[in-house]
């Protein structure tokens, strides 16, 4: 096995929790993840006198220290069992136990064909009001390493190149990707956000590459549905 090839493997964990208990993990990491957010939302805009900061910084440092008592050893990686669930949760954009990572859902319609609607606040700032024109490659890069994968072959961002072409206000805000085209190892995925119904924010344009040491043909069932950046 190509050095690469085995640590790109090692990056996925076969790990053998039946489905019903991965979802019913997912369920109460992601409920504790959208708090979380709210958490990081609460503190950017809480205008409390600081002795009230101060006291809720204890609540939040004895809150960590409870979900320290047991810990993954490193990050959470990609998980995946055999009856071909695979779970992320870790991911930045769309890892369920996440908080730091904008709550996206991208839905697939179709091999080569994803978009994505979620509502950006306060924590995803760049100019006044604004989404940070960094969240916004972000999630374009996710959506695009998605679509170029469709989940059946191992694809790696090689180039994104981005056209912002008008502010994107913070809100509820929709991406859309395809393939536009494939040629051997490459895949040129093309993008935008931008608020629904009116002209893209961003545009983007992408060159997604099955690495020279992964097979180029459909993967076969556990590093397919896995292969999430
Ligand atoms: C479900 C999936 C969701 C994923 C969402 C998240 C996506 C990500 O964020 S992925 C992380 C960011 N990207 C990376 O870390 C990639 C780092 N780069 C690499 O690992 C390697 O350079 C890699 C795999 C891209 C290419 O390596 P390798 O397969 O050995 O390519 P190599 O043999 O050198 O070149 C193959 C061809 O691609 C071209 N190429 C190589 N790298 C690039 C590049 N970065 N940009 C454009 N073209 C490139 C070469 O010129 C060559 O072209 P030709 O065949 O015409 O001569």
């Amino acid at each position: 096995m190509h050095d690469n090839l085995g640590m790109t493997m090692g990056m996925f964990i076969h790990d053998e929790v039946p489905t019903d208990e991965v979802e019913r993990r997912e369920k109460a990491v992601s409920a504790l993840a959208d708090s979380v957010r709210d958490l990081v939302d609460a503190t950017i805009r809480t205008t409390v006198a600081d002795d009230e900061l101060a006291a809720v910084r204890a609540e939040v440092d004895g809150l960590v220290a409870r979900l320290r008592t047991a810990q993954l050893p490193g990050p959470a990686g990609v998980r995946y069992n055999s009856e071909g669930r695979s779970w992320n949760w870790g991911n930045a954009v769309v890892g369920r136990g996440n908080a730091v990572a904008p709550p996206v859902d991208i839905v697939h319609d179709g091999f080569g064909s994803a978009y994505a609607e979620m509502t950006l606040g306060a924590a995803y700032e760049g100019p006044p009001g604004m989404v940070h024109g960094g969240v916004s490659a972000l999630m374009l890069d996710q959506i695009m390493g998605e679509t170029a994968s469709g989940f059946r072959r191992l694809t790696m961002t090689g180039t994104l190149t981005l056209r912002y072409r008008r502010p994107l206000p913070l809100g509820p805000v929709r991406m859309e990707a395809r393939i536009a085209h494939e040629e051997g190892r490459k895949i040129t995925v093309e993008a935008q956000i931008g608020v629904r119904g009116e002209d893209a924010a961003v545009e983007a344009t992408g060159l997604f590459l099955i690495p020279s040491w992964a097979p180029l043909a459909e993967t076969e069932q556990g590093w397919s549905r896995s292969a999430e950046g």
